[in-house]
């Protein structure tokens, strides 16, 4: 007999839900508390801290894309959660190990695909997937067999020779070939041309819908990640400023502008994202524009006499956040 939840019994409509208990939650694949990432100054200057006191965790299954200007650190965050880049305080859980330590079973759990394709040059795509397949206890030949066919890779060409985008797409491969639980993706649709991108984005959420496997991604194509991504989380000033279902967030942000002094009783109950002051012409009343989060209640309606009550989209939050 199981004291776990039996997921054949459904509640009666209206019926009250039992609590959550912590222990019913999915543990973390991933958990970063406090984690700071400087790097030195150049010429012996003083170091340029990149991530500072940075939470964030990802639970199994969540697709999570990674928006942030260009130098706010995402590369750095991904490398560090992987353990490839050493943080100076902080902790970060991968699974079931503490970094720095992470064991070979941990390491064969997850695929990477760094933003500048890391492969054997020297090797062709066949004899490079040959030799990786040895490291995993996993491979799924028939899935690489189906992906390099359909990606139209030249598997008797030296990698080396291969165009930007042909090599980003055997990164790709070469992350999907051992099912990893975790996938980490810096900017992986870069090179990619939009018939690439379309595919590529296709085979993620198959991915995820066939394994729950956890992915997290970065990007700066914000309607790949409508597509795909149904977490965005915003990083800025070191943080993960905001993380949220993508849907949510947008349901639950507005626009607001008009003149200031009208604008405190439309935002009662709401937080502030931004707030930046309007250009206005001389003599008129100072007026504000506020990008703002209702999380409990709903966000106000329409447009009155004096203020602006409007949808944001995906690139108002990454200005608004990033
Ligand atoms: N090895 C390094 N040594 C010194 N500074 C570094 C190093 N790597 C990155 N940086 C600096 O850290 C900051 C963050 O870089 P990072 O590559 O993590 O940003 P990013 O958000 O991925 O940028 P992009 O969107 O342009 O790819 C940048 O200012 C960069 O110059």
């Amino acid at each position: 007999m199981s004291l776990g939840p039996d997921p054949g019994r459904t509640p009666a409509p209206g019926a009250a839900l039992p609590p959550l208990h912590a222990a019913s939650l999915p543990a973390a694949t991933v958990t970063l508390e406090g984690v700071r990432v400087a790097y030195p100054g150049p010429r012996g200057g003083a170091p340029r801290t990149v991530l500072e006191g940075l939470d964030w965790s990802l639970l199994p299954g969540q697709v999570v894309g990674l928006l942030g200007r260009n130098g706010a650190g995402k590369t750095t965050l991904l490398e560090a959660l992987l353990g490839l880049r050493e943080a100076q305080a902080g902790r970060i859980r991968l699974f079931d190990c503490t970094l720095p330590a992470l064991d070979d079973a941990a390491r064969t759990r997850i695929g990477y695909v760094p933003q500048r394709a890391d492969l054997f040059d020297w090797l062709d795509a066949r004899q490079m997937l040959d030799y990786l397949r040895s490291f995993y206890p996993r491979w799924n030949a028939a899935k690489v067999d189906a992906l390099l066919d359909r990606w139209s890779i030249d598997t008797a060409t030296p990698i080396g020779r291969l165009s930007g985008g042909e090599q980003q797409r055997l990164s790709i491969i070469r992350a999907l070939a051992h099912e990893p639980d975790l996938l980490v993706l810096d900017e992986p649709v870069a090179s990619l041309d939009p018939a690439g991108r379309r595919d590529f984005l296709r085979e993620l959420v198959e991915q995820v819908l066939d394994r729950g496997t956890t992915v997290v991604f970065s990007t700066h194509i914000l309607s790949d990640l409508e597509r795909v991504a149904f977490n965005v989380a915003f990083l800025g000033a070191g943080r993960i400023a905001l993380q949220a279902p993508l849907d949510e967030l947008l349901e639950q942000t507005r626009r607001v502008s008009g003149p200031a002094t009208a604008l405190d009783g439309l935002l009662r109950g709401a937080h502030r994202l931004s707030d930046e002051a309007l250009q206005v012409a001389p003599g008129m009343p100072p007026q504000r524009v506020v990008i703002a989060r209702w999380e409990t209640g709903a966000p106000p309606a329409g447009t009155g006499p004096a203020c602006r009550v409007e949808p944001v989209t995906l690139e108002d939050l990454f200005m608004a956040l990033t």
